[in-house]
């Protein structure tokens, strides 16, 4: 995978969970950390719920943290988090992502907020997934004309407890759910998945077909262990391209600002064009979000992943085919400042 072919480590993602009390975060989670392969921390202000002892003993959890004091958000200074979040980024963990799950009254927007804006340097905020009960939905969360503005910073919408509802209902409720969001946060990605059985590619990076066995040789054990899970999900569709030469920052960032169609996330290290040399950039998008780093080390050859419930996989080949044909014969200054915008403000 893209992260393991060097050992720069960058910035942990964090995600935040979030959700009405009962829609179905702890499941969500429950779920996330039973995808093998993944190293994951956990940040929960109540631990009562989550099976973190059996996560414990499959080696998924490396470290969890707690938050005592109730609500997140309401924290006199968000020290307690950061201080989670500072002892789980810790380089010699090595974890691949960290899941915070927000207790059912904390603001998202507020919490997002406190994880963008964190003092602790090596995190970045990797999506905030928004857990919905079909069900109680509009009993519960969305009860005002206008729509609830905690989707203002959701990046993942997750419709659960469809299976309550008969199948005439199922459709015409979602729908109606994921009108409301998009009227408030056009840019809300949103899949449909009961107990929270969402694929956890869409989150954090996972063991695939692609990684190398003898890099990861408990990976294809770790795989079949998945196969025989019961607690499948509907699979996401991931797009990849190799890039051997540099390409053009501007044709970069036209593609991270307009990802293609069905696309949540883009990952990827990629050798652009400078001034004078090659520089090397890490980015991540998010949702809307994009996010970029600066490489002390410029890659031998690019790559670039997208990954989506819902990716037109042909045109999403078609756009990484565009970006390495992209030539505009000059450095592209003008692209190079857009791309060195990007990584300012992900700082
Ligand atoms: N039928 C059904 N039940 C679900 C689904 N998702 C979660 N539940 C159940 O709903 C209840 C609440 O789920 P949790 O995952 O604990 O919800 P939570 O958001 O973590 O709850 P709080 O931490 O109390 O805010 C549990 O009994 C779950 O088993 C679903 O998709 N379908």
């Amino acid at each position: 995978m893209v992260e393991q072919k060097t050992a720069e480590r960058m910035r942990v993602p964090v995600i935040a969970v979030t959700g009405h009390l009962g829609s179905g975060k702890t499941s969500l989670l429950n779920h996330l950390l039973r995808e093998p392969g993944a190293r994951i921390g956990v940040v929960i202000n109540d631990f009562g719920e989550l099976n973190v002892d059996a996560a414990l003993v499959t080696g998924q959890v490396d470290q969890a943290a707690a938050i005592s004091g109730g609500c997140l958000c309401c924290l006199p200074n968000a020290g307690g988090l950061d201080d989670a979040l500072q002892q789980l980024s810790q380089p010699k963990l090595r974890l691949d992502a960290i899941i915070v799950e927000a207790s059912g009254v904390a603001d998202p927007v507020a919490l997002a907020r406190i994880i963008q804006f964190s003092d602790v340097g090596n995190v970045r905020l990797g999506g905030v997934v928004e857990v919905i009960d079909a069900v109680e939905h509009f009993r519960t969360v969305d009860t005002e004309p206008i729509p609830p503005s905690r989707y203002a910073v959701t990046t993942l919408a997750v419709i659960g407890k469809t299976d309550l509802l008969t199948a005439a209902e199922r459709e015409a409720v979602s729908a109606r759910i994921r009108d409301r969001i998009r009227e408030r946060n056009p840019d809300v990605y949103t899949v449909t998945a009961d107990y929270g059985r969402i694929d956890p590619q869409l989150v954090f990076d996972t063991v695939t077909e692609e990684d190398p066995l003898d890099q990861l040789p408990i990976a294809q054990l770790l795989r079949e262990e998945a196969a025989q899970d019961h607690t499948g999900h509907q699979h996401a569709s991931s797009v990849s391209r190799e890039f051997a030469e540099t390409v053009l920052p501007g044709a970069l960032v036209d593609l991270l600002e307009n990802p293609p169609a069905g696309a949540y996330r883009m990952k990827g290290r990629l050798r652009v064009r400078g001034p004078r040399q090659p520089r090397g950039y890490l980015v991540n998008v998010v949702g809307r979000s994009v996010q970029v780093e600066r490489l002390r080390e410029v890659p031998e050859a690019g790559e670039l992943v997208v990954i989506g419930m819902d990716l037109a996989t042909d045109a999403a080949a078609a756009s990484l085919e565009a970006l390495a044909a992209a030539d505009g014969g000059s450095p592209d200054k003008e692209g190079l400042a857009r791309l060195e915008r990007h990584r300012r403000l992900s700082e």
